[in-house]
């Protein structure tokens, strides 16, 4: 970790500064030709985290927040909130605090992701046939009886940019990862306004 400011890689948009810069991997960054746009949404709540066990499809096996592709003529703010009732059946008044975007070997384009948080939802948390939700410690509370965020059952950038997510910074950064899910070479940063 360091307070320096390097050029942040291709892909990485931001405003205002950026600050405590985490990078590391080897090599040139991937070309990438296209961007696809998604979205990423947590439930944040009295020292709980909602995370969703991918059941099916891309990062099968794997916890992630609730998301998926942006769809035209929605905002990316538009496609979180569907995106989460129809992946754990609950609305929230989300609001972003980050940008990622990853390169995969192998596939024709890069995610440009935007996540989302929320500390209050409604309705009723249901488990769909995409995802299994379930609730994490988030670190704040050390009484707190439920298990930690499962980072090795997680995508492997989510070591980086989830501290700064958890510290309540807004945060951007790349990530390549190989073929075969290993992340080649990486860069997250906090974001000041
Ligand atoms: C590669 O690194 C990634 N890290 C993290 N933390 N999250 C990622 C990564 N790559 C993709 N994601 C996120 C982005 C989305 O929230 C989901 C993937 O969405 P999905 O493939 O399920 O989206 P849709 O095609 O819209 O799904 P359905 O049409 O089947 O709902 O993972």
């Amino acid at each position: 970790m360091s307070n320096t400011t390097e050029i942040p890689p291709l892909g990485v948009t931001y405003e205002g500064k950026l600050t405590h810069e985490v990078s590391g991997g080897e090599g040139p960054w991937l070309p990438f030709d296209k961007v696809k746009h998604y979205t990423n949404a947590f439930i944040r709540q009295n020292g709980k985290i909602l995370l969703g066990y991918k059941k099916r499809g891309f990062g099968l096996g794997l916890y992630n927040g609730f998301g998926g592709k942006v769809e035209p003529g929605e905002t990316s703010a538009q496609a979180a909130v569907r995106e989460l009732e129809e992946e754990a059946g609950i609305t929230a008044p989300l609001r972003r605090c980050g940008s990622l975007f990853f390169i995969l070997q192998g596939l024709e384009a890069a995610f440009c992701i935007e996540i989302f948080v929320a500390e209050e939802y409604e309705g009723t948390i249901i488990e769909t046939d995409e995802m299994g939700p379930e609730w994490f410690s988030d670190g704040s509370d050390p009484s707190s009886d439920l298990p930690p965020i499962p980072l090795k059952q997680m995508w492997a950038d989510d070591e980086f940019w989830m501290p700064m997510f958890l510290n309540n910074r807004m945060f951007v950064g790349r990530g390549d990862f190989s073929e075969d899910g290993k992340m080649l070479k990486y860069w997250f940063g906090e974001q000041i306004l």
